[in-house]
């Protein structure tokens, strides 16, 4: 019994975000049968629906009394005290007799009920009082990303989200909306577009999340009266749908225009003759052209004029150091102190639209827990996956609200469970091998797979020794095993139905990895037995996989800018590759046999009689295929040839092929052939970069070559030589 009370006495109670402060449970109470609310016609409205949603009310005077409210409300006044003095901040007291719920404001009260929702757990209510506030003022979410905006249905399970985990802004900005920006920032929604807003707005305001509507005027905004007005009355129209918030963002645009006097005034105009005399409206936010470290120019005074002229209500957002950034204390104070303002945080996590085939489902970390007050605002920019951002949208709730407690791991662990909650296991397996960028222009990276990279340096080492144990070889395959059952086991969920469509492509090729790295495993079975065969059927069975994963990155996910699904990048897929490449280096030894390289695999061929370039790789990326360069002089014999076999056979778009010469020299032919008997004359042009361009094709072609005609030796170099495919 006394271990029993014990555990019950330290059972910590799990609450999104970390309260500032919490009494230790005291015991518990069953959840009441009815309960009577006081205060219920003068509590927020929203926080009322919520209890009600919660308990059964009871009509007469006895059911278990809950109080709640404002610390305006007569119904709380006796607890006006323990509400803590500050914006959305609330008193939530359980004790055995009655329950208290009382707000700052009447935030305050809806967030105290969300943190009353979350302690009532298998029909009982632990014993305790909080008093908590947020450390930030706007909390939330710029769903400001290239790519496809969200749909209405994301919108309104993010607010949903937003509501339950405390987030109260959520700005309206996808850049690839054009009311939002160019061409027709200046014109109202369509009918359909304008519904849809409206209804947003409505259940944001269900959810205490303030809707931000951005306007993006700077790619061909006149500093005119004509596009001041057209902004007013854009914003008008947008007011007329209930938006009561409003952005400007100037940012990605030419350096030309990023005139930040000229900006301000624009701003300032706005806010005089828009905000102010709407009275309800709140502060406007600005985006500025100079929105990280890395792009001011502090001494041509883009940041310090803002700072100046821009009215002091006028919220200045901020991504960082960089694009993509860690946000610490001492990049705030540098930033607050030319704005003369408390940053806006823009922060570009876990956005995605400059990594496309990439997800980032790891942690949110890189967070300064010392910044609590150098931050007026603190905004995720998502992914274009609305439920894979959840994860990281769940940390950043949690950070915001209470900075100096939190922890990115610890946040992640229960985001993980928040977004999938009946398989949160097999969605760890997933996110902790998703998480990583790869190599990308911010040059920004995420750690990825950090449980597993010991076991893999480990397995790797004894691949390459050739004296591998047992408990490694064992290791490896739980883990490949667990990628398969991960995949399965979320494919056929159907707790977030949402999340998995969005995810479906890098579940599909998550389960191929896995498999081939289970393969790969049986590789080293099959030289321990001397079973040459074995291998063979092994490293065939490898080579369909990678196969059918090729298939998937160039047939899911087909963006323009990274096409493609990439899955255990940082870790696994390495180790894989390395270990295929050790084991059939292994394998040519033993039996002196050569296999043909499917690591990273692609099933283009180099063709040619050329033994100089026989072993040149051959690179595939949106659907070009090219040969590596080759550094030294090409020697070709009378008919040498050197190209490319595309298999299975393609249209061909265009060719390019640069042979170092200043003419297309009369030796050589372009020729194309379906079967390699047959060839075709390739008719091109030289460029002014003094390469052969050849262009598209009709019909299907394997072969693609450069071939010397004459009857002597020539010498040319291999430059480049690519074919693009349909
Ligand atoms: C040329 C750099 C573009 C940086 C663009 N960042 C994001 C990351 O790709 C993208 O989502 C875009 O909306 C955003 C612009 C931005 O960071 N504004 C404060």
């Amino acid at each position: 019994a006394i271990m029993g009370f014990q555990t019950l006495f330290s059972q910590k109670v799990q609450i999104q975000p970390t309260p500032q402060i919490v009494s230790q449970p005291s015991g518990h109470i069953l959840k009441p049968e009815e309960v009577r609310i006081i205060g219920a016609n003068s509590a927020d409205k929203e926080a009322v629906k919520l209890l009600k949603s919660l308990f059964s009310i009871s009509e007469s005077k006895k059911g278990f009394p809950i109080y709640l409210g404002e610390k305006s409300d007569k119904a709380i006044r006796k607890y006006k005290s323990q509400i803590p003095n500050k914006a959305e901040g609330y008193y939530l007291s359980i004790e055995k007799n009655k329950i208290v719920v009382a707000g700052n404001d009447e935030r305050g009260t809806y967030y105290g009920m969300q943190t009353l929702k979350q302690l009532l757990v298998d029909g009982k209510l632990p014993l305790l009082n909080i008093k908590d506030y947020p450390d930030i003022t706007a909390r939330g979410v710029v769903e400001g990303f290239y790519g496809t905006p969200w749909n209405y249905e994301d919108r309104v399970s993010q607010l949903k989200f937003y509501g339950a985990n405390k987030l109260n802004t959520y700005i309206y900005g996808p850049k690839d909306d054009p009311y939002h920006r160019s061409p027709n920032w200046r014109e109202p929604y369509p009918a359909k577009e304008a519904k849809a807003i409206k209804e947003l707005v409505q259940v944001a305001n269900h959810n205490h999340v303030d809707f931000v509507w951005a306007i993006h005027p700077g790619m061909d905004i006149k500093w005119n009266t004509a596009d001041r007005d057209a902004a007013i009355s854009k914003f008008e129209a947008m007011y007329d749908l209930g938006v009561r918030a409003f952005a400007v963002f100037f940012d990605d645009i030419s350096w030309e225009d990023s005139n930040a006097a000229k900006q301000a005034d624009f701003l300032n105009y706005l806010d005089d003759n828009f905000v102010k005399v709407k009275k309800n409206v709140l502060p406007l936010i600005l985006c500025p052209t100079e929105y990280n470290k890395s792009w001011s120019k502090i001494e041509k005074g883009y940041l310090p004029t803002l700072g100046e002229k821009l009215n002091p209500s006028i919220h200045v957002m901020w991504t960082g150091d960089r694009v993509i950034s860690d946000i610490d204390r001492q990049g705030l104070e540098w930033i607050n102190q030319h704005i003369k303002r408390k940053a806006y945080i823009w922060w570009n996590f876990p956005v995605s639209d400059y990594v496309r085939d990439h997800l980032l489902m790891g942690p949110a970390y890189g967070l300064d827990t010392g910044a609590s007050d150098l931050m007026s605002g603190f905004m995720s920019n998502p992914m274009e996956f609305a439920e894979a951002s959840k994860v990281a949208i769940y940390s950043v709730a949690d950070y915001a609200w209470n900075i100096k407690a939190y922890q990115s791991m610890e946040a992640w662990e229960r985001a993980l469970k928040a977004v999938m909650p009946n398989n949160c296991e097999m969605f760890r397996v997933f996110a902790i091998h998703n998480a990583d960028l790869g190599p990308n222009g911010h040059g920004y990276r995420r750690d990825e797979s950090w449980e597993f990279k010991e076991i893999a340096e480990k397995y790797l080492n004894e691949v390459k020794s050739g004296k591998w144990k047992v408990e490694t070889i064992a290791d490896v395959q739980q883990e490949f095993i667990q990628m398969m059952m991960s995949a399965k086991t979320l494919l056929q969920s159907t707790d977030n139905p949402a999340l998995i469509d969005e995810i479906e492509p890098w579940l599909l090729q998550f389960r191929l990895l896995g498999e081939s790295g289970l393969a790969l495993t049986h590789l080293q079975v099959a030289l321990e037995k001397n079973d040459k065969a074995y291998f063979k059927k092994l490293y065939s069975y490898i080579k369909l996989l990678k196969e059918e994963m090729f298939k998937n990155s160039n047939s899911l996910n087909q963006n323009p800018y990274q096409p493609g699904v990439k899955t255990g990048s940082l870790v696994i897929e390495p180790l894989i590759n390395n270990a295929l490449a050790e084991l059939s280096k292994q394998y040519a030894q033993r039996y002196n046999e050569e296999l043909p390289s499917i690591a990273n695999y692609i099933p283009h061929l180099i063709y040619t009689n050329l033994n100089q370039v026989e072993n040149l790789p051959i690179r595939y990326l949106h659907k070009t295929i090219s040969i590596s360069p080759l550094l030294e002089v090409l020697k070709v014999p009378a008919n040498g040839y050197v190209g490319i076999e595309l298999v299975p056979e393609q249209t061909v778009l265009h060719s390019k092929i640069n042979m170092g010469l200043d003419e297309f020299p009369e030796w050589a032919k372009i020729q194309v052939s379906a079967d390699g008997d047959n060839w075709t004359d390739y008719q091109g042009k030289y460029n002014g970069r003094k390469e052969w361009v050849g262009g598209k094709l009709e019909g299907l072609y394997r072969f693609v070559r450069m071939v010397n005609t004459s009857a002597n030796e020539q010498e040319c170099y291999l430059k480049r030589f690519e074919v693009k495919i349909k």
